[in-house]
């Protein structure tokens, strides 16, 4: 959606590994939008985003209009079964989320017709319901999950980042040492006491405001209901000041 940063960067870094060609689409979609305000505020730096692209080695830019991906005379009625997934985490604090995100990815992959497409685990879910997508059409397409690219004191990196205040800087470091917190005591507590031990960690923070931390199993988002689970991420989601931030590491 542009605005972009070290994290995007490191997403055609990681292509130039699967692909000689390498497009990267820049459109902040109106349809995965449901808080109007952070549509209207989202950062649009063109300028300094096709610079990065290029000095990336990006290979082409796909830029287009509102009107061009959402013409008025295309009666698109987008909803596709997403699974029980859609509706958790993300999808319940963002309604109808994901049915805007994959909307906009298949005309995105439509227009592009990429043998692989590289999705940041940022946003675990989004990648999951991609995946969905990806299967419900049965698209001939790879996706790569890329790692969280963290600024140096741990704020997973982010275009929403800008709005942060001086006072919200400080505190958006909540959020990835609450997941360090997990990561650095899995083993010896249970499931519910690290997820409460790392909820503390939101109290008395002025202009804090936890959406949801949770453990859970990284296929289906529902919460873990052992340590034993194969396959575990702990997901978070807090206000921070005025700005939403998302964060989660596996565990396994
Ligand atoms: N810190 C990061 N590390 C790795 N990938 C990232 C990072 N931030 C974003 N991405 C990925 O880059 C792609 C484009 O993301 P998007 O344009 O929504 O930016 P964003 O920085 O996540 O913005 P915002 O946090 O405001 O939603 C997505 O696949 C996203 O997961
Ligand atoms: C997947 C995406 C391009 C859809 O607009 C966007 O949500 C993003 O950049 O993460
Ligand atoms: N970074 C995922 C897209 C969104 O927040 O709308």
């Amino acid at each position: 959606m542009g605005a972009l940063h070290n994290g995007h960067i490191s997403l055609i870094k990681l292509a130039q590994q699967y692909a000689d060609i390498i497009i990267c689409s820049i459109f902040v979609n109106p349809t995965q939008f449901t808080d109007p305000k952070d549509l209207e505020k989202y950062p649009r730096p063109i300028e300094h985003d096709l610079a990065m692209l290029q000095s990336a080695g990006c290979t082409g830019v796909l830029m287009p209009t509102v009107e061009e991906m959402y013409p008025a005379e295309e009666n698109d009625q987008w909803h596709i079964d997403l699974g029980k997934a859609e509706f958790l985490l993300e999808g319940e604090f963002r309604k109808g989320h994901y049915q805007g995100v994959t909307q906009i990815v298949k005309k995105l992959f439509d227009a592009v017709e990429p043998d692989v497409a590289m999705f940041g685990q940022k946003d675990f879910q989004q990648v999951l319901m991609i995946g969905n997508m990806v299967k419900y059409f049965d698209l001939p397409i790879q996706i790569v999950t890329c790692p969280i690219i963290r600024e140096d004191d741990g704020l997973a990196m982010s275009s929403r980042n800008i709005h942060l205040s001086a006072d919200d800087r400080k505190h958006s470091l909540v959020l990835s040492k609450s997941l360090q917190f997990v990561m650095d005591h899995f083993n010896e507590y249970s499931i519910l006491e690290l997820e409460a031990k790392a909820k503390d960690f939101y109290k008395n923070i002025e202009g804090v405001e936890l959406d949801y931390f949770t453990i859970a199993n990284g296929h289906t988002l529902e919460p873990a209901a052992s340590k034993e689970e194969e396959n575990l991420v702990v997901l978070v989601a807090a206000k921070v000041g005025s700005t939403r931030l998302i964060d989660n590491v596996i565990l396994k």
